[in-house]
């Protein structure tokens, strides 16, 4: 199976505070691959490190065989950070306007896809909307789209469903699945359980370490467990 994104004994400190542990693993292509863990395990300075932005202390990330920091990568991959960077003052059509046109879109496309990603993320009605008015969750939404707008084959979302409720949640789930299915690569964070359970692999985190990785289904056999809480629970303990 093709590796999209490669970890190589990923370390990190922040203020010679080690919060990345030797961490090694592997994504493949057309998987939904989840980094679940708590507050502060270390998703987020993981995500950074795949998408470049953030350089280990110590070991090699690569994406498509390329060693990051990449721009050639970068300029590749669709990236959902936690805090949205929108431009408030703007419409969300002006808004995404301006991303497609970062990607170089000729303009009978970017309306096409501008409208296309809207309507999966069920925004479509709200396009022309100053973004400074949209609730939390439809700004959460937008920067989905924004991240989806030039068809990427690898989107990286950092808790892409915060404040989003359960049936628009449900609806993005489905979108991911499709997405998948066409061959896209997905990472995504969150520390909700059943949002862990969604997806086809799993690392867990904890203080900067993965805990256990598998899918769902085999990490939940391996301890005879019924949820994937339990199973969190089960190696947190077990832990040194
Ligand atoms: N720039 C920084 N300088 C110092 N410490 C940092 C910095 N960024 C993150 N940390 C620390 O690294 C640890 C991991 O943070 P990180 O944001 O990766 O966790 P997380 O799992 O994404 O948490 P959350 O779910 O709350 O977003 C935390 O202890 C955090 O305080």
């Amino acid at each position: 199976m093709e590796a999209v994104v490669q970890l190589k004994n990923i370390s990190h400190q922040f203020d010679e505070r080690w919060i990345i542990n030797d961490i090694d693993m592997e994504v493949t292509r057309g998987e939904i691959f989840g980094l679940l863990g708590p507050s502060g395990a270390g998703k987020t300075t993981l995500v950074k490190m795949m998408t470049g932005i953030l350089t280990p202390t110590q070991g090699e990330v690569f994406v498509h065989g390329e060693k990051m920091p990449s721009l050639n990568q970068m300029k590749q991959y669709g990236f959902m950070a936690q805090s949205d960077a929108l431009y408030q003052e703007l419409t969300a059509r002006e808004n995404l306007d301006f991303f497609a046109s970062i990607y170089h879109m000729d303009k009978k496309k970017k309306k096409k896809r501008i409208e296309e990603v809207m309507d999966m993320v069920d925004l479509l009605q709200d396009l022309d909307k100053v973004v400074e008015n949209y609730s939390g969750g439809m700004k959460r939404r937008l920067s989905l789209a924004i991240a989806l707008i030039h068809q990427p084959d690898l989107i990286i979302l950092d808790e892409p469903t915060v404040g989003i409720d359960p049936v628009l949640r449900q609806s993005i789930w489905n979108e991911l699945n499709h997405l998948r299915d066409a061959g896209v690569t997905i990472i995504v964070t969150t520390h909700v359980m059943d949002e862990a359970e969604k997806c086809d692999r799993l690392a867990m985190l904890r203080n900067g370490k993965v805990i256990a990785s598998d899918t769902p289904d085999q990490l939940k056999a391996k301890i005879n467990a019924s949820t994937i809480e339990e199973v969190f629970l089960h190696y947190g303990e077990v832990e040194v």
